[in-house]
């Protein structure tokens, strides 16, 4: 095994090529071996082995500096770079992280997790480096899907007027997770299929110097009509206008190609962008077949490619997908957006049953915001799907286009809380306090797929922006009621009566704190529980009662402590003098690392058992 002797790049300078290739089919073997075990984001990996290889083959990481966009498809870079060991912990708890970590190794010098980031992040880095007199190349690794990102364009856009030696490698497979969408995308298309488009502006430029006599002339000819010479002939011109050396489009499995062309890359003096073309999936039939499925799967059976059948209980996000599909059968101008996630969040039947509806608009959450703005201005009713995590991007969308112009939008935020296995940068913990700031703003949790059809219902008649958030992965019903009386704005519900403690919660926490109660009860202590249901606006009335009635509060929520649900509570209490006891349980603030959803909540004391301790702790 080639493999087991590489323990840092600088072990691949020794191979030959025809090893380097055995070593790109031992990797996938390695990581289909692995990556079925743990689950992981599989088809983006296997499409960049070659790549990967040749990347460190060529520039001396971490001397030269390789930003993964995303950073999803980086397990080949951590297989190469001492990691190997390690895969085997991936995105298990205290194990290895899906995605690049400082912390982890010297060759992840830059961290990512939401997309389209590292063209800016490589032109810090190019930057910092000429400042300092220092020699060494900067690299961003960006997939066609992350090109799609308003971040990228402002980065080329940038980096090709300064005019800095940086590398920008377009991964580009068609595919975001599903296939990519826009005009960008049909333009690489191009790029890859038509043969006119085939040869880099220098080259042809070679090709006609060499030409005797007339050559040098028609060049001549060309540097005058440099522009209409370009359209006719040159590849990647729209990178070329924008001030990049345009190399490409490449095979991105070739690694003789690839090495021979990184190369020259390595050698040009401003920004160069190279284009290189590979299969998602690659190597592995039911990834290459269903590149979106595999794109980021959980464990699998590797001989059929099947997934682990998943439990009874729908999740948040299906009852989401078929409720909008409902409540479009009844509003005419329901449209629904997302940003390059329509499986994610459940969407694809929409999709497919309104097609003059949906808009995936790429990975592009600010456009989202604001095209749902305009939409809602214009008379429709927009419903805008996105993960908690990366509607962060969008929040002064929210503000400024949104809430101050009190629009009618409904948000539905996809995994809000603890998502698990992708760690720090995706978890949803954060939106309870980005959102309920906002003035005007409606802040729904639902504590059930029930409630999470009742909340959308209702959302449609609430006034202004109206946000929901709900968890990833199966609810706690197996049986779902989608035909639910809508709820009155900003009412709670009563769900167990008690004298000694009351535990305000939101989501699915809320069976938390009946489990806790129920755990106490046995113990003599006697907890009333209540699902708040709105963060905004809080049922203060209710809320007022019944901190009154125990004079001992519990907040819980799937969210950092820090302006979230219980402040709301804190700051509600303290307003009407309330003298008794009040305590928190959330997330502390921090971000909080990678693992199973359930040992999280353990961590954290948000699982029943924590949440009894808590309040004997307490002395309650
Ligand atoms: C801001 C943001 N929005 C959405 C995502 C979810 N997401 C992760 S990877 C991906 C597709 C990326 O496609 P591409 O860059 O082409 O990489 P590929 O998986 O095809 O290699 C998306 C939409 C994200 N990580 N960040
Ligand atoms: C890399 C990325 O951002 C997405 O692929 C994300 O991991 C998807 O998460 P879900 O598995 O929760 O859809
Ligand atoms: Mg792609």
């Amino acid at each position: 095994m080639i493999l087991e002797k590489i323990n840092a790049p600088s072990d691949l300078r020794g191979l030959t090529l025809p090893e380097l290739e055995k070593l790109a089919e031992e990797i996938r073997s390695f990581l289909l071996k692995v990556v079925s075990r743990t689950g992981g984001h599989l088809a983006p990996n296997l499409g960049v082995v070659e790549l990967a290889i040749a990347l460190h083959y060529v520039f001396e990481s971490p001397r030269d500096k390789i930003i993964w966009d995303v950073g999803h498809q980086c397990y080949v870079h951590k297989i190469l770079t001492g990691r190997r060991d390690k895969m085997e912990t991936l995105r298990q708890y205290k194990g290895l992280s899906g995605f690049p970590r400082c912390s982890e190794s010297d060759h992840d010098c830059f961290e990512t997790g939401h997309s389209s980031t590292s063209i800016s992040a490589a032109l810090g880095f190019a930057i910092a480096r000429d400042l300092k007199g220092e020699q060494h190349s900067v690299l961003a690794v960006i997939g066609d899907g992350a090109l799609t990102g308003g971040m990228a364009f402002e980065a080329l856009n940038h980096a090709g007027q300064l005019g800095t030696r940086l590398i920008v490698v377009l991964n580009d497979n068609e595919m975001s997770i599903s296939r990519n969408v826009g005009a960008l995308a049909n333009y690489l298309s191009r790029l890859r299929t038509d043969p006119l488009y085939y040869r880099s502006k220098e080259e042809i430029r070679d090709v006609l110097r060499r030409i005797p006599n007339i050559g040098p002339r028609v060049f001549k000819a060309v540097e005058r009509f440099k522009d209409s010479f370009k359209y006719l002939l040159v590849n990647g011109i729209l990178f070329e206008e924008l001030g990049f050396t345009y190399l490409g489009p490449i095979d991105g499995h070739n690694i003789g190609l690839l090495i021979q062309v990184m190369e020259r890359a390595k050698g040009l003096p401003g920004p160069v962008l190279l284009h290189v073309s590979t299969v998602k999936g690659m190597g592995y039939p039911p990834a290459e077949k269903y590149p979106n499925r595999f794109h980021g799967i959980g464990a699998f059976d590797l001989a059929t490619g099947e997934p682990h059948p998943p439990g009874p209980a729908p999740s948040f996000t299906e009852v989401f997908g078929a409720t909008v599909v409902r409540l479009a059968e009844r509003h005419p101008y329901l449209v629904a957006i997302s940003a390059a996630m329509t499986d994610g969040t459940g969407l694809r039947d929409f999709a497919e049953r309104y097609p003059d509806r949906f808009f995936d608009v790429g990975i592009a959450e600010e456009h989202a915001v604001t095209l749902a703005a305009g939409l809602a201005k214009a008379g429709c009713l927009p419903v805008v799907a996105i993960y908690s995590t990366f509607l962060q991007r969008a929040y002064d969308q929210i503000v400024h286009d949104v809430a101050r112009q009190k629009l009618h939008v409904v948000f539905a935020l996809d995994r809000g809380g603890i998502v698990g296995d992708d760690g720090e940068t995706h978890q949803g913990i954060f939106d309870l306090s980005y959102l309920r700031h906002i003035p005007g703003m409606t802040v729904m949790v639902p504590k059930d797929q029930s409630e999470l059809v009742a909340m959308l219902k209702s959302a449609i008649d609430y006034p202004g922006p109206v946000a929901i958030r709900y968890p990833r992965g199966a609810g706690p019903l197996i049986e779902v009621e989608m035909d639910p009386t809508a709820l009155p704005l900003g009412r709670g519900e009563v769900l167990r009566r008690g004298r000694d403690v009351v535990i305000f919660a939101v989501g699915p926490l809320v069976y938390h704190a009946l489990e806790a109660a129920a755990m106490l009860a046995d113990e003599g202590k006697d907890v009333a529980v209540v699902n708040c249901r709105f963060v905004k606006p809080l049922d203060e009335d209710l809320i007022l009662d019944w901190a009154l009635k125990t004079e001992k509060v519990l907040t819980l929520e799937e969210n950092v402590l820090a302006g979230g649900f219980g402040s709301a509570v804190l700051e509600l209490l303290a307003a009407r003098n309330y003298r008794g006891e009040a305590a928190c349980l959330g997330v502390p603030n921090c971000f909080l690392e990678h693992g199973d959803p359930r040992i999280l909540r353990e961590a954290l004391g948000l699982d029943p058992a924590g949440i009894a301790r808590f309040i004997r702790s307490k002395g309650w």
